[in-house]
């Protein structure tokens, strides 16, 4: 096991994860805006919570993942200040809406309705001030901190500190929902029954 001190993740992650409350039923998403912030009701419980590696996900300053949730999109109800967000890259499977003044990603919305995870949003929970959102269960597109210039020689004592906080580090999304898509893709193509 590789020396995982002084490693950090996510700041909802490095003392030690929460666990999250199976009564809990939602909350009120915050930009980092001192003045005017963008406010985003979740009015359900998150699932498939997560820490990611990747670079398209917003991520608190100096952290190396982000943590994203998913949730029905329509329990995704914008509040306030709509009017600041705009799309970080139309192009992309998910549509993230980002404050325009602090960059923070509210929510990312899937439009393509072929699209595996179709009918769902992706949140990150530690916008809000309520506690009892759904525990990051793994570690998603872990190598893919490397692109965002970590340097390749910390990858064994980073997954080492995944393991240690029981987040299996995975370099793509973990087994399960690596196998929704699957399924999703074969009974598109016909190769399973629909
Ligand atoms: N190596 C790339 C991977 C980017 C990537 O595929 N990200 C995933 C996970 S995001 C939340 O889990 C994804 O689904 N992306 C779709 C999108 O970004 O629209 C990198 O690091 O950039
Ligand atoms: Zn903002
Ligand atoms: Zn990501």
């Amino acid at each position: 096991m590789a020396n995982t001190e002084g490693v950090t993740i996510h700041p909802a992650v490095d003392h030690g994860i929460k666990q999250g409350d199976s009564g809990f039923s939602g909350g009120t998403l915050t930009c980092k805006c001192a003045t005017n912030p963008v406010k985003v009701r979740v009015g359900a419980q998150t699932a498939h919570n997560h820490v990611c590696g990747c670079t398209k996900c917003w991520k608190p300053e100096g952290a190396i993942f982000s943590m994203v949730a998913v949730v029905s999109r329509d329990a995704v109800e914008v509040l306030e200040n709509g009017d600041k967000l705009q799309v970080v890259n139309k192009d992309a499977p998910i549509q993230r809406y980002a404050c325009r003044d602090c960059g923070v990603h509210m929510y990312g919305r899937i439009e393509n309705k072929d699209h595996p995870f179709y009918g769902l949003d992706f949140v990150h929970t530690e916008l809000s001030g309520e506690s009892g959102w759904s525990a990051p269960e793994f570690a998603a597109f872990v190598s893919s901190v490397i692109e965002s210039g970590v340097d390749p020689s910390r990858m064994d004592a980073i997954r080492s500190r995944l393991r240690e906080l029981g987040l299996e580090p995975y370099d793509a999304l973990s087994p399960p929902l690596m196998d929704a898509i699957a399924t999703h893709v074969a009974k598109r193509s016909g190769a399973l029954a629909a």
